[in-house]
């Protein structure tokens, strides 16, 4: 309820306006509704995603001029105005798709040039296609029906949509689908290592962002009655991003304040109406430097208040048995002369490991040896020159790092992987974004099944938090944890996960060392639930105690492997690695 009451509130004055009668104010909320329509679909590209579209006044030209063309019956019979906003819808379904298919290879700033590259060739091709666009002398818009056909009548059509806008992206936003696309945009490492795949949720968002740019592009060329290509300039493009940016990323509501205040501030300011691009982007800077955050830090009370600073991780294994469960089955993990080279460096040379399940496998030797390099392998990131990989019975294939956590396969890296301005839970959610059914739309709908899955994630996940001891810090955002809280959330991350094997590339790293005696005792219990456990460490102390087994690897060569005891004692290894 809390969170809701500021949207309440803006409907609230919404819904009140007209009592105001003035017309003109009509206009003007009407205009603010409809941008908030297709930057409510952009948000989640641009807050959530991080993918810098900022040519989107494309998408609005797309859908104005579809409307208007299929209602003006210039080129066929006319059509009845919705039945021509749900095709402009479509066409810029297809058009959001075209747009962003680029931001699948390209990075940030070469993708931004796409999309302005694209707005461009949009309207061209809008002044050059003069037999259906009227070109430079434009064309007139749909026209609603009664009772839309009135100031007030369309405002509250378009009210009316803003807010289902609103709703439906704030259940994206709150859904694994949501989670997953602040985690590419954060750490796209740690998605892959989830399971996440990339391009299948991109495209799923850029088609909803483009069927409500061009949706919004209909009622836009509705509110101007007519439209020429003029009407979808630059400055347009630059108004959806920038109310995006101060509003904050990864909000809902900080964008929709922004969207009320880009609109407002010309109108407020009419003498400065010419400024208006000025004004964004001076507001743009103060806010970016200022509150870098945007509008939605400055709202986020939550997460200015003072975290204890006595607090200690408490692991609680019991909690494991729940989460994990038993597995019947103990099956192996077997790597068979792998050989990977970087340039001249043999980072691996010909290497034989099993892993089995039920057992903490120590991985160790010196700097450079090859340890992590071997976890990449398993871990899909690094593809071998030779050599193969199985799982059970299946081989394992290559490379395919995003497949690895439907085959049981987790893992944590070496310098923590966190969706900084997700909170803990979410961060720990993420590992379990895989075990998602509901599809997209169920998502966007807020469907029974959806809601159940949420539900039951958030349950796993706190049951995660418990077993490694972070339960305390569940709604704190990761970003203001110490360094070995996020040694225990990305694990807890991978164990949501109810790995098969789980891959831990030196947990101990910068723990104190009642902290490490606590993560052996965790990886210990992890282990007797049936997971196997492959363990890349320095602390030798650390890996004697706990590990059932230790390969030592030396230039990419087992030097060494068996029970600890036997490795304690082995002489090259004592003289190669541990020291006298
Ligand atoms: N992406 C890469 N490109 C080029 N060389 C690499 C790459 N990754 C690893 N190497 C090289 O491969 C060798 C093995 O590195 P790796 O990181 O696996 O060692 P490690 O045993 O994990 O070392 P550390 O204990 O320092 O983490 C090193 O010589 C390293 O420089």
């Amino acid at each position: 309820m809390a969170r809701l009451w500021p949207y309440l509130a803006i409907l609230a004055l919404a819904l009140l306006l007209p009592l105001t009668g003035n017309e003109y104010w009509a206009l003007i909320a009407t205009r603010m509704a409809i941008y908030w329509v297709l930057i409510s679909g952009l948000n989640l590209v641009v807050g959530f995603a991080g993918q810098l579209a900022i040519g989107y006044v494309a998408l609005l030209a797309i859908g104005a001029y579809t409307a208007s063309v299929l209602t003006a019956g210039t080129v066929m019979e006319p059509l009845p105005a919705f039945v021509a906003l749900g095709l402009a819808a479509l066409a810029g379904a297809a058009a959001g798709v075209v747009v962003g298919l680029p931001a699948l290879r390209l990075r940030t700033f070469y993708f931004a040039m796409t999309t302005l590259g694209f707005a461009t060739i949009v309207t061209q091709i809008t002044l050059a296609w003069q037999d259906v666009t009227g070109g430079g002398i434009g064309i007139p818009g749909p026209s609603m029906p009664a009772p839309m056909d009135t100031a007030w009548g369309f405002y509250y059509l378009c009210l009316g949509l803003g807010a289902v806008c609103t709703w439906a992206t704030a259940n994206i936003g709150a859904s694994r689908f949501g989670r997953a696309l602040v985690a590419i945009r954060d750490s796209e490492v740690a998605a892959e290592a989830s399971g996440i795949a990339k391009p299948r949720l991109l495209v799923m968002v850029f088609i909803l962002a483009g069927a409500l740019a061009a949706f919004a592009g209909g009622l836009f060329a509705t509110l101007q009655t007519y439209i020429t290509p003029d009407a979808f300039t630059f400055d347009l493009s630059l108004l959806f991003f920038i109310a995006i940016l101060i509003g904050g990323r990864g909000s809902i509501l900080g964008p929709l304040l922004g969207t009320i205040l880009l609109t407002l501030l010309p109108e407020v300011a009419a003498p400065l109406a010419a400024w208006s691009t000025f004004l964004y982007a001076a507001l743009l800077l103060v806010i970016v430097l200022a509150i870098p955050g945007g509008i939605a830090a400055l709202l986020d009370r939550n997460s200015r208040k003072p975290l204890p600073e006595d607090r200690a991780i408490q692991p609680r294994p019991e909690a494991l048995a729940p989460l994990l469960g038993e597995r019947a089955e103990r099956k192996l993990l077997s790597l068979r002369g792998i050989v990977l080279a970087f340039g001249g460096v043999r980072a691996i040379d010909g290497l034989d490991l099993d892993l089995r399940q039920g057992e903490v496998h120590g991985l160790i030797g010196p700097n450079g040896s090859g340890k992590t390099t071997t976890l990449n392998v398993i871990s899909g990131y690094y593809r071998p020159q030779a050599g193969s990989m199985t799982l059970g019975d299946a081989p394992l294939p290559p490379g395919h790092p995003v497949g690895r956590a439907a085959r049981g396969i987790a893992r944590t890296f070496q310098t923590p992987r966190l969706i900084g301005e997700a909170t803990v839970l979410e961060n720990v959610m993420i590992g379990a974004t895989i075990e998602g059914r509901a599809g997209f739309l169920e998502a966007l709908l807020s469907l029974p099944r959806q809601r159940a899955e949420e539900r039951a994630m958030a349950a796993q996940a706190r049951l995660a938090l418990e077993a490694v001891g972070l339960a305390g810090l569940a709604g704190v955002r990761a970003d203001r944890l110490q360094h070995s809280e996020l040694r225990f959330m990305e694990i807890a991350r991978a164990l949501v996960l109810r790995p098969e094997f789980l891959m831990l590339d030196e947990p101990a790293a910068g723990l104190s060392a009642e902290e490490i005696r606590r993560l052996g005792a965790l990886i210990r219990a992890v282990s007797r639930q049936g997971v196997g456990v492959l363990l890349v460490e320095h602390h030798a102390d650390l890996i004697f105690d706990i590990c059932d087994q230790v390969t030592v690897l030396n230039l990419g060569k087992v030097l060494a492997a068996g029970m600890p005891a036997e490795i304690r004692t082995h002489k090259e290894v004592v003289s190669a690695y541990l020291g006298a």
